[in-house]
C-alpha cells in the first residue's frame, strides 16, 4: 500500500473503567469503611490516547477487547463521543477491564487493584484480524498494558506496511529487544526512560544521554516526556527540547502522557513534521493538565490550535 492511500491513526491498547473511592483513610483488612466520595470514568492508556487523538482532530481507530457488560458499554460510548472508530471485539469469556482505586483523601495515598479482563486476552491473532486497518493507517500506536506479544505483532504489521510506529513503553515492564528496532518513535516518560537505559533524565542533558541509549538499541527517534520540564525529541540528526507550557493553572496531570501521545500521533498522521507534531502534542497535554480526569480532560483541535496561536 502506498503512502498516498494511508490516513489516520490506529491505536492498540486496553480499556478499563476506573472506579475511585475516596475515604478519610484506607480500610483495614476485614473492615467496612464509610467513603467520602466516588468517581467513575473511562481509563486504560490506549483508550485515553485514542480519545485524545480523535478529539485533537485525528481519524482514529482503536483496537481492543471488552466484555458484554455495562463497563463495555461505557467504552463504546466513550469512543463514539470522541469520534474514534472502535475496532473492538466483545467477548463472553471475560468482563471488561476495571481498576478499583481506594484513595486516602487526607494524604492522597492509594491502593489499587487493576484487572485487564477482556483486553488482557488480546493476542497476535487479534492483530492479524486488523492487518488491513493497520496497513491503511499513517500511524500505529501501542503501549504495554495488553500482552506484549500483541503489541509486538501490531508493530510488525505496521512496519511491514510502511506505517509509522509509535511505541509507548508503559507501564515499565520488560519487552523483547526487537521492539526497539520496530519503533520509529519510542516514547517513555522519565521513569520508563530511566528503567530502560539506567540513566535518569533529571536534566535535558541527561535526557539526551538516555535518548542516545534508546537510539543505540534500535529506535529511530526517542520522544522522552519530562513532566513539567516538557519533552525531548531526539534522533541521529537533531535533538529538540520543547519546554512545557500549561494553558492555565495545573490542577491534574493524570493522563498528561496520553494527551501528549494522542496529539502527537494525530498531528503526525496529518503530515506535520516531527517537531511540529511534538509541539502539537505538548499543547494538547498543556491544556489537559488544567482539567480534571484523563479522558475527560482531552481538548479539541480548535482548543489546541487557539492555544498554539496564543
Ligand atoms: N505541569 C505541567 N505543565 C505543562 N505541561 C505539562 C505538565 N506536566 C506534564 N505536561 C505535559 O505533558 C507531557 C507528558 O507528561 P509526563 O512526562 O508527566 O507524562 P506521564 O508520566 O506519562 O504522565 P501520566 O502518567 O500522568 O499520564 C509533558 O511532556 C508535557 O508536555
Amino acid at each position: 500500500m502506498t503512502d498516498i492511500q494511508k490516513s489516520g491513526v490506529t491505536i492498540l491498547g486496553i480499556f478499563a473503567v476506573d472506579v475511585t473511592f475516596l475515604a478519610p483513610r484506607l480500610p483495614a483488612i476485614g473492615e467496612t469503611l464509610a467513603g467520602s466520595g466516588f468517581v467513575m470514568g473511562p481509563g486504560g492508556k490506549g483508550s485515553n490516547q485514542a480519545v485524545a487523538a480523535a478529539r485533537a482532530g485525528g481519524e482514529v481507530r482503536f483496537i481492543t477487547k471488552i466484555g458484554k457488560d455495562a463497563f463495555g458499554d461505557i467504552g463504546l460510548k466513550t469512543w463514539a463521543e470522541a469520534g474514534a472508530t472502535a475496532r473492538v471485539q466483545r467477548i463472553d469469556s471475560h468482563p471488561t477491564g476495571s481498576a478499583f482505586i481506594f484513595v486516602n483523601d487526607a494524604n492522597g495515598q492509594n491502593a489499587i487493584i487493576v484487572y485487564a479482563g477482556a483486553s488482557g486476552t488480546l493476542s497476535p491473532d487479534d492483530l492479524d484480524l486488523e492487518k488491513e486497518t493497520i496497513a491503511a493507517s499513517k500511524v500505529f500506536v501501542t503501549q504495554l498494558e495488553q500482552p506484549v506479544d500483541a503489541a509486538l505483532r501490531g508493530l510488525e504489521i505496521a512496519r511491514a506496511a510502511g506505517t509509522i510506529t509509535v511505541f509507548n513503553p508503559a507501564p515499565a515492564t520488560a519487552f523483547p529487544d526487537e521492539i526497539y528496532r520496530l519503533s520509529d518513535y519510542i516514547a517513555p516518560n522519565e521513569t520508563e526512560a530511566a528503567m530502560l537505559t539506567g540513566i535518569a533524565p533529571g536534566t535535558v542533558d541527561d535526557a539526551r544521554k538516555a535518548g542516545d541509549a534508546l537510539l543505540a538499541k534500535g529506535a529511530k527517534n526517542a520522544l522522552i516526556t519530562l513532566g513539567g520540564n516538557g519533552v525531548l525529541l531526539h534522533n541521529a540528526t537533531q535533538s529538540v527540547h520543547l519546554p512545557a507550557r500549561a494553558a492555565g493553572e495545573v490542577i491534574d496531570t493524570t493522563g498528561a502522557g496520553d494527551a501528549f501521545l494522542g496529539g502527537f500521533s494525530a498531528a503526525l498522521s496529518k503530515g506535520l513534521d516531527p517537531v511540529e507534531a511534538a509541539r502539537y502534542g505538548s499543547a494538547t497535554a498543556g491544556i489537559s493538565v488544567t482539567r480534571r480526569g484523563a479522558a475527560a480532560s482531552m481538548p479539541t483541535a480548535a482548543e489546541i490550535e487557539a492555544f498554539l496561536r496564543s
